[in-house]
């Protein structure tokens, strides 16, 4: 179907296609640079990402370099209609030098700065906690031992001076998102105890102050990881209730929660209590796998809800998945544009009619609407919005991906 039969196929329910292309345009995704090379970082070390987290697969082509990673995301950005950034991870750092985590400075980071100014794409940023020798009892910042907890906070202050060079150089916000793998393989007897000490390190990490509009840090909860089944010490109630104290961002992590849970619908919930929220969105396939995201239910109810909420102001959107048995770049790019597809869809609603419907109680309209709205030509207005940005779809976007996949095939 054409652009024009679509546009007039929802202009009968009232819904202006031109307005949400626009919409859509302005909405940025923070691309996660460690699907790019399976989470392995540029330190030099060797080893895997450790923390519970882990990339499974052996396709050819992970980017062994930052040199290999820029030109993989190049690439991928050319494939995805929109500005959209960059979420770095610190152990991504490009230096000859050999810094350990607590000497790690900006000018690690100048050429990645240097390439998103020639690129146009705005950073993010996180201190990495995990991959690491001191973090290898799964215990950083609530670690008994007061020298690791030191080392660490002096890693996380560190990056947060970063992150907001990194802002100050852009010209704008930077999301410093902390996630720490703290947690316990078995039951603990002093939850309180592990739950103080990361309060006191949050706090210590984050007593700096920072400009507000270079600098925005999260924190990001947790159900368990592999290793760390029994407790994880920044779980969802201590995060939620430390980004209330000390009104930090709240992130949540689609695959960070149990199964069953619908982590959209937490979305106004925290919102109530939270001016500032990062989203990771994820796939978890039974637990947190971190598959690609697929334009599915979750992703769809979670556009929705930012959409419906008015929240696309205050919701940073991040991705976090990590395939390595596809092609790394291909991963972004269905990932990215997945999210975008949700969120079009969301903004094609019709939001008046359908909140009329339930405030009038009128749950066989709602239905009916939600339900037809899912045959009407959204398809086409998602080919136009990257027709206009000069974006292929279908055969053309295979076959893009395709080509560029050989050209990395051989790396080792
Ligand atoms: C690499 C990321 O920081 C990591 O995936 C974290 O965000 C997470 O979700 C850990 O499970
Ligand atoms: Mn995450």
């Amino acid at each position: 179907m054409t652009y024009e039969l679509a546009r007039e196929a929802f202009a009968e329910w009232g819904v202006d296609t031109e307005a949400a292309l626009a919409t859509l345009a302005t909405i940025p995704i923070s691309m996660h640079c460690w699907q790019g090379d399976d989470v392995r970082g540029f330190e030099r070390a060797t080893g895997t990402s450790g923390g519970g987290i882990q990339a499974t697969g052996n396709h050819p082509g992970r980017a062994r370099t930052p040199e290999e990673l820029r030109a993989d995301l190049d690439f991928a950005y050319s494939m995805i209609p929109g500005k959209h950034r960059l979420n770095l991870h610190a152990f991504y750092l490009d230096t000859d030098e050999t810094p350990d985590r607590d000497e790690i400075a900006f000018r690690h980071f100048t050429p990645w700065v240097d390439w998103a100014r020639e690129q146009d794409v705005k950073l993010d940023f996180n201190p990495t906690f995990f991959a690491h020798a001191k973090a290898d009892d799964n215990l950083t910042l609530s670690h008994p031992d007061q020298g690791i907890r030191d080392f660490w906070i002096e890693h996380g202050k560190r990056c947060r001076e970063i992150a907001a060079q990194m802002g100050a150089a852009q010209g704008g916000e930077v999301v410093n998102n902390i996630w720490v793998p703290d947690g316990s393989k078995d039951n603990p007897v002093d939850r309180m105890g592990a739950r103080r000490r990361l309060e006191a390190s949050l706090d210590a990490m984050l007593a700096p102050a920072h400009d507000k509009a270079h600098l925005l840090d999260a924190v990001e909860c947790k159900l368990f990881g592999i290793g760390v089944e029994a407790m994880t010490v920044g779980s969802h109630e201590f995060y939620m209730g430390y980004a209330i104290r000390n009104q930090t961002a709240l992130c949540l992590d689609m695959g960070h929660f149990h199964p069953t849970e619908n982590v959209a619908d937490k979305l106004t919930a925290v919102a109530l209590s939270v001016q500032d929220i990062l989203l990771h969105v994820s796939r978890p396939m039974r637990w947190d796998s971190d598959h690609v995201i697929l334009l599915d239910d979750s992703i769809r109810a979670m556009a929705q809800e930012i959409v419906f909420a008015d929240l696309l102001a205050r919701t940073r959107i991040g991705l976090d998945f990590f395939d390595a048995t596809i092609s790394r770049t291909a991963a972004w790019v269905i990932g990215v544009r997945n999210m975008q597809k949700a969120l079009l869809e969301a903004l094609l609603m019709p939001h008046e009619r359908l909140r009329a419907a339930e405030t009038g109680l009128n749950f066989t309209t709602r239905l009916m609407l939600t339900e037809e709205f899912k045959s009407l030509p959204h398809g086409a207005v998602w080919s136009e919005f990257c027709a206009r940005a000069n974006r292929p779809t279908g055969t053309r976007l295979i076959g893009a991906l395709d080509d560029y996949q050989r050209t990395v095939s051989e790396r080792h």
